[in-house]
């Protein structure tokens, strides 16, 4: 098969390709860019393996940066570019399940290949577009299944977390998974959890942001796998239930962590404690606390001004979706166009603050001051007051008699 019209990416790296190769080396993109171009898909990054040596490009080329030499990648600087380019290599070892004790770099494509976890990240692809497939990968691409290459459990052995790529490409690229692989996940699931927090939830992420999450998730509870993730062995039946949802499409990490947090019944606190198991970032966090908060008043339909202000535009957009999988039937621009009109978006937009309330109304510093600005804020959000210097003046004195 050859490639005739390359994407841009593509052909930006050619030059690259064309000097390592006129220095007597082979050249091929590799991976997901290769895979992702044949199935017509927008494409990334351009890995690059080669024979030539960590040494041998750092003389074809003279500016690089060693990105990770001792794996034998070495990112090529090119017209304000940077090229990953990794030399041919095996790996042996993996008493630890995701790295190898040894990586030994070698001269031939095909070494380098038969060491990838999946036949359609094992092909290759020349400068001119010529595609190299030792190993089937282009039915597979076809058929739409995920085969590991040669032996599942050996794969899965150098790296444990393939087992989660495989059903994140399941989901990404609504692919089945062929039923040795399948069998191999299911014999192998326990390693997962020798693996770091942090890459699988990055594969569970794009799993649930996939194509046909279904798809993933039923893969996910069928092998097992999901008993060897964070928490996750709780809620099978939330998992479950996640399947019964028509047709989703989540569109940010925060969306994954709320539908998940939301689908498993888990308030306050406990999206605290499933939210640190899974690593996530503090902001992911706190969007997530107030998404989750946000979903059952929307789902019954009377959602408070109040709420709409609290939550935020973003977050409501997002808790809205969740709230509209389960039911719900408030139209999300319609529900955005009611917050656009709310008074205020925050509290700096008041027409008063601390300062002025103690110069202008006589009031002593102390925690009162808070308290009757959240009630001055509660007062204009609710269109109960008008957002104005003076009647806000007045209403902080009474409150301040009282
Ligand atoms: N655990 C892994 C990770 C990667 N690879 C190989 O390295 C390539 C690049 O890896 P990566 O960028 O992580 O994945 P992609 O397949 O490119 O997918 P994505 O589009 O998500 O980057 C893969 O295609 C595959 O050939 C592998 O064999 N085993
Ligand atoms: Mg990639």
């Amino acid at each position: 098969m050859i490639i005739k019209k390359l994407p841009q990416e593509f052909e930006q790296a050619r030059p690259v390709m064309q000097q390592i190769e006129a220095a007597g080396f082979e050249a091929y993109f590799v991976g997901g860019s290769v895979r992702d171009t044949i199935l017509n898909k927008p494409i990334h990054d351009v890995d690059i393996a080669t024979s030539a040596y960590p040494e041998e490009i750092k003389q074809i080329f003279h500016r690089t940066v060693d990105t990770g030499i001792e794996h034998g990648t070495v990112m090529i600087l090119d017209h304000g570019k940077g090229y990953e380019t990794t030399t041919f290599r095996t790996e042996s070892g993996y008493q630890d399940f995701r790295r190898p004790d040894e990586v030994t770099f070698v001269r031939s494509l095909q070494e380098d290949l038969q060491r990838r976890d999946f036949t359609i990240n094992a092909l290759a692809m020349k400068e001119d577009g010529t595609v190299i497939d030792l190993f089937n990968g282009l039915k597979d691409l076809k058929a739409g299944m995920i085969r590991a290459v040669g032996t599942p459990q050996e794969r899965f052995h150098e790296d444990a977390l393939r087992m989660m790529r495989a059903i994140r490409f399941a989901s990404q690229l609504d692919f089945k998974i062929e039923k040795k692989t399948l069998a191999g996940i299911q014999e192998n699931a326990a390693l997962l959890s020798k693996i770091a927090v942090e890459r699988t939830r990055v594969e569970l992420e794009k799993l649930l942001l996939g194509e046909n999450p279904a798809n993933g998730i039923s893969a996910l509870i069928e092998t097992n796998l999901y008993e060897y993730c964070p928490m996750l062995a709780h809620f099978k039946s939330g998992l479950t239930q996640l399947l019964a949802l028509n047709d989703w499409h989540l569109s940010s990490e925060t969306e994954v962590w709320s539908l998940l947090s939301y689908a498993f019944f888990l308030q306050g606190k406990q999206v605290t404690t499933f939210l640190k198991a899974w690593k996530t970032s503090n902001q992911v966090l706190e969007d997530t606390q107030a998404i989750v908060s946000a979903v059952s008043p929307l789902l019954e339909g009377e959602p408070s001004k109040l709420l709409l202000y609290h939550t935020g535009r973003e977050r409501l957009a997002s808790a809205n979706k969740i709230a509209n999988l389960f039911g719900g039937e408030i139209d999300t621009p319609e529900l955005l166009e009611q917050y656009d009109q709310l008074p205020i978006k925050s509290k700096k937009q008041l027409a008063i603050n601390g300062g002025q309330l103690m110069k202008q109304a006589n009031l002593t510093p102390g925690p009162m001051i808070g308290t009757i600005l959240t009630q001055l804020e509660t007062a204009v959000v609710n269109g109960e007051m008008e957002n104005k210097l003076e009647s806000l003046l007045e209403e902080a004195k009474n409150i301040a008699k009282v």
